[in-house]
C-alpha cells in the first residue's frame, strides 16, 4: 500500500498541512508508535487486533468450515463489526454475490433474502462477539425456522463465531455447532483478519492465507515515522486536516469490488474516532460512478473534507471495441481500466485545482494479499489517529447507549436509557386532512 499525501499539503490545499507541521507531528507519531507496539506486545484490548495476521490460524478456520465446503452460498448473520468485515472480504475477492449478509432487521428484505436462497446449499455464519445483539439473534431465529420449514437440518448448515460465553455460545454448545472465537481483546470492527471476516471467503474457496500474508506485510511496514510508514502517514494527515477543518472524510474507491470496503472503513473511522466532540464524519462514495453526482460538492462545496481516493495499480484487461462513430474514436481500442484510471487522475487533479485536500491510496492489484494489506493499513491508520486525538479508540459507549435503550423498550432489561424514549420532546407536523 502506498500513500501520496502531496495534495494534502498547504501548498496545494485549503485546509492543508505544511511540511514543517508534518515534521513536528512526526515526533508525536514516534511516541504513538511506541505506545501501539507496547499494546501489541502486551495483547492489550484493541491493540491486539494488530497481531491478528500472526495469531489467526487459517487451519483452524479450514477445519471448522470443512463440513460446509459443499455450500453454494454463505449467509452471514451479524451486524456492524460482526458483518462488515466478512462482506468486505467476500466482495473484494469476487464472491460477494454468493455471500449475502443479514445485517439489518427490515422484515421485507429479511424475507426476500431467505426466500431467494437455496437453503439446503447455504451455510449460515452467525457472528456476535457479545452473543446478545438483538438484530443478529432475531434474524438467526427467523433463518433457523425457515430452514426447518424447508426440511433442512439447520444444525448441519450453521457455524457460529462468538465470544467465550453468552446466549449464542450456549446455543452453539447445546446443538454442537462448529464454533470459532472472536479473538480475545479485539473489538468487532477490528476483527476482519480473524474467523469473523474470513469464514465466508474460506467456505467459498478464497485464499485466506494470502489475505493474512497481506496483513502481515502491513504489520512489518509499521515504522515510527510518517515518512516511512504509509498507514501512519494516512492517519496523521487525516488528523492534521481534521484539526484544520476537514471534518468529513469521503472515502472513494475506484474499484466496484471495494464498495463494501468503504462501508467497513466508515464504521472503523466513525465508531473509533467519533468521541469527545471530535472525529471526521466518514462518507462513502464510489469512483467513477459518484464523480457524476457527489464530485460537484467535493470540488465546489465547503472546504471541510478530506477526499481519500483509492485504486489498484493493475487492473484486468478489457478493451473497448473500435467504433465507426467519429466522435467516439478516442474510446476505441482504449482499455476500460485506462478509462477508469483517467477518471481517477482527472478527479484528483480537479480537486487539487480547487484546493480541496485529497490523498491517493494505491494497492498493487485487487487480490487477496493487497486486500489484507489495505485492511491492516487502515486499521493501523485509525489506531494511530486515535492516539493523536487522545480518544478511547476501542470503545463505543454512544452505540451501547442506544442498544440498551432498545433492549429496555423490548422488555429485555431494565435500562434507564429507555426513559429517554418515552420522555422524548415532540412537535409533530402532519398534513391537515380535515378538509
Ligand atoms: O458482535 P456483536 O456483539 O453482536 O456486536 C455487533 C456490533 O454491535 C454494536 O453496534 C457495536 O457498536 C459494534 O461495534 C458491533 O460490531
Amino acid at each position: 500500500m502506498n500513500i501520496d499525501i502531496g495534495n494534502a499539503l498547504d501548498a496545494v490545499a485549503q485546509p492543508g498541512v505544511s511540511e514543517d507541521s508534518l515534521r513536528r507531528l512526526d515526533d508525536r507519531v514516534a511516541a504513538a508508535h511506541d505506545r501501539i507496539e507496547r499494546g501489541i506486545a502486551d495483547e492489550e484490548f484493541g491493540y491486539a487486533a494488530l497481531s491478528l495476521p500472526e495469531t489467526t490460524d487459517p487451519d483452524a478456520i479450514h477445519d471448522a468450515v470443512a463440513p460446509l465446503a459443499d455450500s453454494e452460498y454463505v449467509l452471514t448473520v451479524g451486524i456492524g463489526g460482526s458483518a462488515l468485515g466478512a462482506a468486505t472480504v467476500a466482495d473484494a475477492l469476487g464472491v460477494g454475490e454468493r455471500a449475502p449478509v443479514l445485517d439489518n432487521v427490515d422484515p421485507q428484505s429479511l424475507q426476500t433474502t431467505v426466500e431467494s436462497l437455496p437453503l439446503s446449499e447455504t451455510a449460515v455464519h452467525v457472528v456476535s462477539r457479545s452473543g446478545t445483539t438483538a438484530e443478529t439473534l432475531g434474524n438467526f431465529l427467523v433463518v433457523r425456522e425457515a430452514m426447518a420449514d424447508a426440511g433442512v437440518d439447520w444444525t448441519d448448515r450453521t457455524i457460529v463465531t462468538t465470544g467465550e460465553s453468552g446466549p449464542l455460545h450456549a446455543l452453539a454448545d447445546e446443538h454442537a455447532l462448529p464454533t470459532l472465537s472472536v479473538p480475545e481483546g479485539v473489538p468487532g470492527r477490528f476483527s476482519v483478519l480473524s474467523p469473523v471476516g474470513l469464514i465466508p471467503a474460506a467456505i467459498l474457496g478464497c485464499d485466506i492465507e494470502a489475505v493474512l500474508a497481506g496483513g502481515h506485510a502491513g504489520r512489518t511496514a509499521l515504522a515510527p515515522s510518517i515518512f516511512d510508514c504509509p498507514a501512519y502517514a494516512y492517519g496523521a494527515v487525516a488528523v492534521a486536516l481534521e484539526r484544520r477543518g476537514a471534518h468529513v472524510n469521503a472515502f472513494v474507491p475506484y474499484a466496484e469490488r471495494l464498495e463494501y470496503f468503504a462501508e467497513w472503513f466508515a464504521q472503523l473511522w466513525a465508531e473509533s474516532l467519533g468521541k469527545d466532540g471530535m472525529g471526521q464524519t466518514p462518507v462513502r462514495a464510489l469512483g467513477a460512478t459518484d464523480q457524476h453526482s457527489q464530485l460537484q460538492l467535493y470540488r465546489a462545496g465547503r472546504h471541510d473534507k478530506l477526499i481519500t481516493l483509492v485504486r489498484p495499480r493493475d487492473r484486468s484487461q478489457l478493451t473497448i471495441p473500435d467504433t465507426e462513430i467519429e466522435e467516439l474514436a478516442y474510446l476505441g481500442d482504449t482499455g476500460v481500466g485506462e478509462l477508469i484510471d483517467a477518471e481517477f487522475e482527472a478527479t484528483e487533479a480537479s480537486l487539487a485545482a480547487a484546493s480541496q485536500p485529497n490523498v491517493r491510496v494505491e494497492i498493487d492489484r485487487l487480490d487477496a494479499a493487497s486486500l489484507g494489506e489495505l485492511l491492516y493499513g487502515m486499521e493501523a491508520a485509525c489506531i494511530l489517529a486515535g492516539e493523536l486525538l487522545d480518544v478511547e479508540t476501542f470503545t463505543q459507549p454512544a452505540v451501547e447507549w442506544g442498544k440498551r435503550a432498545a433492549r429496555g423498550l423490548l422488555g429485555d432489561i431494565d435500562a434507564p436509557e429507555t426513559d429517554a424514549i418515552t420522555e422524548k420532546e415532540r412537535l409533530v407536523v402532519a398534513p391537515d386532512r380535515s378538509q
